[in-house]
């Protein structure tokens, strides 16, 4: 029996793949029926492969529940938008290699008006990327701000409210490192310069306009190679404890109370605290650069990773590719400013089609409160770079005024190359997980594709 036979409908936006007996648990899958079973040549229905990980997602040891986020693709090990509840077990592939990767949503005091000439925000581009570095192996440019190892072992140990600010700018300027004795790997050491910079592939800066025209600024970026190589360290240290071979990866896991689970966790949360400050960092360098070019500020709205795992409610909490989703009157959020409302919630689409600001609603315990955090992969980078056609795509941009800082448009990295967003946030609210509060028009992107 193929996997999509054994898929129970039990609500709208919501399937059930019962246990087998691999699988510790059910698997909870939030999907439409449009984007399961797919809709004519643009919209070809869920991977055969994302089953394949979610059986493996549920049959690891300690594992307590399972959900899927409507923007799941295939991933290594477990899809990517693949939630999993443990007891007593670190999963490093369910952090994956970009640990702590996620959004920063800075809002402006400036109105569409404000940045409508289009030379000025060509000259907001070049102030960004003189601040800051872009590209995969790119390390900070150190004029927006120089780091000295004493500030970074602060910064890693100690969270991102050692680069020095006053009030608590994000709920996790600080992300409890427990026992920070602990050595950080070479390799990963060797990148901490790269804290600062915002790194290559779909990660970006980019400059949006909501439906009342204001202004805002996302921006999207990790633990770059700090985090890499401390997630390398622990898929090659944990595959020897577990006696696995090559592409182990896959198959890893760390009971928390061993030695290489207790270093993993804490090293984990230090590559969570790095990502925290580069997204805190590369904000500064964006508001100096609006100030410069428009004469206006910005305050960070939100940040929120979608690559981590976190302690709640006495267990471990693995999103990879899934974004937190608490609503109001969660105990997480009591005495902050979204005890009442819920936490925004930050879903890029595409630097073509827009992305969006939504609100937990109450259903989001059923999927371990969260959401998709994206649109979601489409077409594979060479598959876009085969049948999409760059002139056109070119064109499509120009004429909807969208400013990039590439020469041409990165052809995978384009509008086509996601789902469409409408489509994941259609399942998001029809299973009663959360509402889409704002949509966001880019205007211009600063891409980190090389
Ligand atoms: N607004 C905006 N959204 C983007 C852009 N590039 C990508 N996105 C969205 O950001 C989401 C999250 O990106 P990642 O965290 O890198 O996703 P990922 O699934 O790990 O990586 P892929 O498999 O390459 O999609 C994607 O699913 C897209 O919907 C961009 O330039 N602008
Ligand atoms: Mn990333
Ligand atoms: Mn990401």
């Amino acid at each position: 029996m193929s996997w999509t036979q054994r898929l129970e409908k039990v609500a709208e936006g919501h399937y059930v793949l019962p246990k087998t007996k691999t699988m510790k648990v059910d698997a909870h899958l939030f999907l439409s029926d449009k984007l399961l079973w797919g809709e004519g040549p643009e919209l070809p229905g869920l991977e055969e492969g994302v089953f394949d990980q979610v059986v493996n997602a549920a049959s690891f040891p300690g594992v307590t529940r399972v959900a899927v986020t409507p923007d799941c693709h295939v991933g290594y090990g477990v899809p990517i938008g693949t939630v999993v509840e443990t007891e007593g077990i670190l999963l490093p592939t369910a952090a994956g290699y970009d640990i702590g990767c996620g959004m920063v949503q800075l809002k402006t005091t400036l109105t569409v008006e404000d940045v409508a000439d289009k030379a000025k925000r060509r000259q907001w581009i070049d102030e960004v990327t003189k601040r800051i570095a872009v590209g995969v192996g790119a390390s900070r440019v150190q004029k927006q701000r120089r780091i000295d190892t004493r500030t970074f072992a602060e910064v890693v140990r100690h969270g991102a409210k050692a680069l020095g600010r006053g009030a608590s700018t994000t709920e996790r300027d600080f992300i409890p490192v427990e026992d920070d004795r602990v050595d950080i790997p070479e390799r990963a050491y060797e990148k901490r310069d790269q804290l600062g910079s915002l790194g290559g592939g779909n990660h970006f800066t980019e400059m949006q306009v909501d439906e009342d025209g204001r202004v805002w600024v996302m921006l999207h970026t990790g633990s770059r190679g700090f985090g890499w190589n401390i997630a390398k360290h622990y898929f090659v240290e944990g595959a020897a404890e577990l006696g696995l071979g090559k592409r182990s990866e896959d198959f890893i896991w760390l009971d928390a109370s061993s030695r290489l689970g207790r270093e993993y966790w804490n090293l984990h949360n230090m590559a969570a605290n790095f990502a925290v400050a580069n997204r805190l960092i590369i904000g500064e360098a964006v508001c100096a650069a609006l100030e410069e070019v428009f004469g206006g500020t910005a305050d960070i709205y939100y940040e929120i990773s979608h690559n981590l795992i976190q302690k709640e409610a006495g267990k471990f909490v693995a999103r990879k590719g899934a974004t937190r989703a608490f609503p109001g009157g969660h105990p997480a959020l009591r005495k902050t400013q979204w005890e009442k409302t819920g936490h925004p919630i930050l879903i890029p689409g595409s630097m073509e089609t827009g992305s969006a600001i939504l609100f937990a609603e109450h259903g989001a315990e059923q999927s371990i409160y969260s959401v998709n955090h994206g649109a979601g992969r489409r077409l594979s980078r060479g598959e876009a770079r085969r049948v999409l056609n760059q002139s056109e795509t070119d064109r499509r941009m120009t004429e909807a005024g969208i400013l990039l800082n590439t020469r041409t448009t990165p052809l995978d990295e384009s509008g086509p190359c996601y789902k469409n967003l409408d489509d994941v946030l259609e399942t998001v609210e029809m299973a009663g997980l959360a509402k889409v509060a704002k949509r966001l028009k880019p205007i211009a992107c600063i891409k980190g594709a090389d």
